[in-house]
């Protein structure tokens, strides 16, 4: 298909808390929670665009580790891509497009107000932080109390 253009967003893992950042525009998206990124342009790989748009948005170096599996439709010809990074350098600053940035223990990941297209990825975040989106644990069998 001609046309798709990727919107690469970074899942940034540190210290076992994921960096999300807060929307100030547009209005229809202001307020609401994000994977830092943007558009990968015409020509960019995906990971210069993860290291570009971090580096604008957030004033930091991170390092692409792997892509989530899953290209989410954000509309207008635009999918979501999502990559877990981990923070090279820099403390995260919401210089550009967010209104503050916030990092999110694992148990706390599912009480943000995520744009809705991020949900899926999020919930896919949530898993690799070892930490259900739902925020309630999955009780396994082995730490299951004993019945007797
Ligand atoms: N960066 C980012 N954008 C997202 C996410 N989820 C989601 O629906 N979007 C939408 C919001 C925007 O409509 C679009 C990304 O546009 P953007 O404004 O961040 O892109 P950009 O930095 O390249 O900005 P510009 O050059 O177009 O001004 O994707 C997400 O997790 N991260």
């Amino acid at each position: 298909m001609t046309g798709t253009r990727i919107v690469v967003g970074a899942a940034i893992l540190h210290r076992g808390r994921l960096l999300a950042a807060c929307r100030s525009a547009p209005a229809a998206l202001a307020g609401g929670w994000e994977f830092p990124g943007g558009k990968v342009e015409p020509g960019e790989d995906e990971t210069a665009a993860l290291v570009r748009e971090c580096r604008e948005e957030l004033g930091v170096t991170v390092r692409p580790v792997r892509r989530l599996p899953g290209a989410w439709p954000l509309g207008k010809g635009y999918v979501l891509h999502v990559w877990l990074a981990d923070l090279v350098s820099g403390e995260p600053r919401p210089l550009q497009d967010h209104s503050e940035v916030r990092w999110l223990a694992p148990a706390a990941v599912a009480d943000l107000d995520w744009l809705a297209a991020d949900r899926p990825a999020v919930d896919l975040v949530a898993a690799v932080m070892g930490e259900p989106a739902t925020g309630k644990r999955v009780i396994g069998d082995e730490s299951l109390p004993m019945r007797r």
